[in-house]
C-alpha cells in the first residue's frame, strides 16, 4: 500500500509555481481561525467583568469603569468579527482559485504529456480510461482543495490555539481536554489506511465505467445494427454496480468515522464539564475561566468530527492525484531528435535498410526489409492483408521504434531529426481517415492554419472533392459531425486527400487512400494525384493494383519480406505473385463488366 502522504507531497511539489498563493491561502486560513476562536475568550472576559467588576482582568489594564470595560469588549468584538469575515472571504477565494489553477495546469500538462506518449501506450488503454484520468480524476482535486485543505489547517490551528490556551488558563485540568486527541488522531490514521485501498478501487471502477460508456457511444451504430441494446444496458449495469459497490464499501467505513469520534469527544467534554465544575465550586477556578473552558472544549473537540469528511475528500483526491501523477511520470519513448528539418529543404530520398520490427509481445512483422525510394519518385507497395505495409509507413513516421536496421531520409538517420519536423515533412492519407467535428473548410485546412479559401478550394478540386462539397447545405462551411460521420466513406477519403494536398509535404504517403471510392472517382483522383506526385517522393500502398500501376517501382510484400520488386511491366514479366494478382484483378473486372 502506498503511503497516504506521498501523493500529497507530489502534488505540492507539482504546485510549487503557485507557492506564493499557497502561502497566502494558508495565512488567511490560519488568521480566520484565530479570529474565529476569539469569541469564547470574549465571553470569558465579559463574565469576568460582570462578576468581578472593578477587580476584573480588564480593570488591571487600567479600564476601571464597568461600562467602559463592556464598551471595549464590544469594540474588540466588532473588530474581530470584521477581520474574521475579511479573512474568510480571502481564504475562500484563494483556495478556490488555487484549485482552479492547479487543475488547469494539471489538465494541460497531463494532456500535453499524453499526446507525446507512443501509440503502444494508447493501444493498451481504452479512451474512456484516459478520459477518466483527464476529467474525473483532475476534477476530484477541486473538491479537496476547495474546502479540505482549509479545514485541515483550521483544525490544526484550533488544536494549537485552544490547547495552548488551556494550559495557560488551567494547567491542572487542561490534560482532560487533550487526552482524547491522540485517540482521535490514531483513529483517523487507522481509518485513512483502511480508506486508501477502497478509494483506489473506486477510481478503478469509475474508469471501467467510463471506458464502457465511451466505447459504446462511439460504437452506437454497431449496437443498433446488431440490436444489442439490451445486452449493452446489462453490461453497463454490471460496471455501474461494481462502481456503486466499491463506493458503498468506502462509505461504510467513512460513515462510521464521525460517530466513533463523537464518543471520544463526549468523554473529553463531559470530563471537563464535571471536574471543571467541581473546581469552580471549590473556588479553585474562576467562574469566567470555567465557562470559557466549557466553551473552548466544545470548540476544540467538535471540529474533529468534521475530520471524517475532510479525510474522505483527502483520500478520494489522493487516489486521483496518484493516477494523474502516474500518467505524468510515464516516460516518453521516442527520442525527440536534435537536427532541424525544414520541409522546403527536404530532397525526399527514403531508404529502409535491413529493418526488422515486431509489435510488443507479437511475432515479427517486418523481417530484415530493405527498400529505397529515390527523391521525387513514386513507389508502390502491394501485398496481402497483414503483410506489414502500413507498419512500414508507421515506422517512417516514427510512431514506433524499430528493433534493428536504419531508416534514412536524405542520407541521415531518421532518429536524428526533430520528431515534429520529420512529421511535418510527411503527408499521410491513411485508410482510416480521421476527421474532426467542424466544417469542411476547417478539416481540409487542418495542419495548414493560414491557408486561404482559394488554396483550400484548389486542394479540394485536385482531390475530386469540390463537386460534392458544393452540394452540401452550407458548402465549405458545412459541419461534418464527429469523425466526419455525416459524410460517406469516399467523401471522407477525398477530404483527407485534399488535406494532404494543401499541406504540400515533400513526402506523401497514400495508404489505401482511394479504397473507399468507386473506380471512376479513383481514376479521376489518380489523374489529379499524378500532377501533385510528380517530383514528390510518394509511397502508395494499395490492394487495387491499378492504383500503383504507374509507380516507378513496386514492392510486393509477403509475411514481412520483400517478395518481388520492379516496375509494372517487369513484375508482369516475372510471372510471380504480382502477375498472378494482376490477372485475378483484371480478370475479375472484365468478368464484372
Ligand atoms: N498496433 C499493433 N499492435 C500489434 N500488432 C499490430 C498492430 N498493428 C498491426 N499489427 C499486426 O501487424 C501485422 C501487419 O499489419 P499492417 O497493418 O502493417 O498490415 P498491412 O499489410 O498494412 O495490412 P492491410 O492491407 O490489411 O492494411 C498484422 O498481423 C497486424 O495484426
Amino acid at each position: 500500500m502506498t503511503k497516504p502522504i506521498a501523493p500529497l507531497l507530489s502534488l505540492l511539489n507539482y504546485s510549487r509555481v503557485h507557492r506564493t498563493k499557497i502561502y497566502w491561502a494558508i495565512a488567511c486560513s490560519l488568521l480566520n481561525k484565530i479570529f474565529d476562536l476569539a469569541p469564547p475568550a470574549l465571553i470569558g472576559l465579559a463574565v469576568d467583568v460582570v462578576i468581578k467588576q472593578q477587580d476584573s482582568f480588564l480593570a488591571r489594564w487600567g479600564i476601571v469603569a464597568v461600562e467602559s470595560q463592556l464598551l471595549v469588549l464590544t469594540v474588540v468584538s466588532a473588530v474581530i468579527w470584521a477581520l474574521e469575515s475579511i479573512f474568510e472571504y480571502a481564504y475562500e477565494r484563494l483556495w478556490r482559485n488555487l484549485a482552479q489553477d492547479i487543475q488547469h495546469d494539471l489538465r494541460l500538462d497531463a494532456y500535453a504529456h499524453l499526446q507525446q506518449l507512443d501509440l503502444a501506450y494508447f493501444e493498451e488503454r481504452s479512451t474512456g480510461r484516459l478520459m477518466a484520468i483527464l476529467n474525473d480524476d483532475i476534477n476530484q482535486l477541486e473538491r479537496f482543495l476547495d474546502v479540505g485543505a482549509n479545514e485541515i489547517l483550521q483544525v490544526l490551528t484550533t488544536v494549537v490555539v485552544i490547547g495552548g490556551a488551556f494550559f495557560v488558563i488551567t494547567p491542572d485540568i487542561a490534560w482532560m481536554a487533550v487526552v482524547p486527541m491522540p485517540f482521535v488522531l490514531l483513529g483517523s490514521i487507522y481509518f485513512q489506511s483502511l480508506l486508501t485501498s477502497r478509494y483506489a478501487l473506486v477510481r478503478e471502477k469509475v474508469s471501467n465505467l467510463n471506458s464502457r460508456l465511451s466505447n459504446n457511444l462511439s460504437g452506437i451504430m454497431t449496437i443498433k445494427s446488431f440490436a444489442t441494446e439490451a445486452e449493452e444496458v446489462e453490461r453497463l449495469r454490471q460496471d455501474s454496480d461494481a462502481y456503486r459497490d466499491s463506493n458503498q464499501q468506502a462509505i461504510a467505513l467513512s460513515a462510521a468515522f464521525v460517530p466513533l469520534i463523537r464518543v471520544i469527544i463526549f468523554v473529553g467534554f463531559s470530563t471537563i464539564l464535571y471536574f471543571g465544575g467541581l473546581d469552580a465550586v471549590r473556588g479553585n477556578l474562576a467562574v469566567g475561566s470555567y465557562s470559557m473552558l466549557v466553551f473552548l472544549t466544545q470548540r476544540l473537540l467538535w471540529p474533529l468530527t468534521g475530520l471524517g469528511k475532510t479525510l474522505d475528500l483527502y483520500q478520494r483526491a489522493m487516489a486521483s492525484t496518484q493516477r494523474v501523477m502516474q500518467l505524468l511520470a510515464t516516460p516518453i519513448q521516442a527520442h525527440p531528435g536534435e537536427l532541424s528539418l525544414h520541409p522546403s529543404r527536404v530532397q525526399g530520398e527514403v531508404i529502409f535498410q535491413n529493418i526488422s520490427f515486431a509489435y510488443p509481445q507479437r511475432s515479427p512483422v517486418l523481417k530484415n526489409i530493405s527498400l529505397r525510394v529515390p527523391a521525387g519518385q513514386t513507389i508502390g507497395i502491394v501485398g496481402a492483408t497483414g503483410s506489414g505495409k502500413s507498419t512500414l509507413v508507421k515506422l517512417l513516421l516514427r510512431l514506433y521504434e524499430w528493433d534493428s536496421g536504419d531508416i534514412l531520409l536524405d542520407g541521415v538517420d531518421l532518429k536524428k531529426y526533430f520528431l515534429g519536423d520529420l512529421r511535418r515533412s510527411i503527408g499521410l492519407v491513411s485508410q482510416d481517415v480521421f476527421l474532426f467535428h467542424g466544417t469542411v473548410r476547417e478539416n481540409i485546412a487542418y495542419g495548414s492554419a493560414d491557408a486561404t479559401l482559394t488554396q483550400i478550394q484548389r486542394a479540394a478540386n485536385l482531390a475530386e472533392a469540390e463537386e460534392f462539397i458544393e452540394q452540401l447545405p452550407q458548402g465549405y462551411d458545412t459541419i461534418i459531425g464527429e469523425r466526419g460521420q455525416k459524410l460517406s466513406g469516399g467523401q471522407r477519403q477525398r477530404l483527407a486527400i485534399a488535406r494532404a494536398i494543401l499541406k504540400n509535404p515533400p513526402i506523401l504517403i497514400l495508404d489505401e487512400a482511394t479504397s473507399a471510392v468507386d473506380n471512376e472517382t479513383e481514376a479521376a483522383i489518380v489523374r489529379s494525384l499524378e500532377k501533385i506526385t510528380r517530383n514528390r517522393t510518394t509511397i502508395t500502398i494499395a490492394h487495387r493494383l491499378s492504383t500503383v500501376r504507374y509507380a516507378d517501382q513496386i514492392y510486393v510484400l509477403e509475411n514481412g519480406l520483400v517478395e518481388e520488386m520492379g516496375d509494372h511491366e517487369s513484375l508482369l514479366a516475372q510471372q510471380g505473385v504480382y502477375a498472378k494478382l494482376w490477372r485475378v484483378q483484371t480478370g475479375l473486372r472484365s468478368g464484372v463488366s
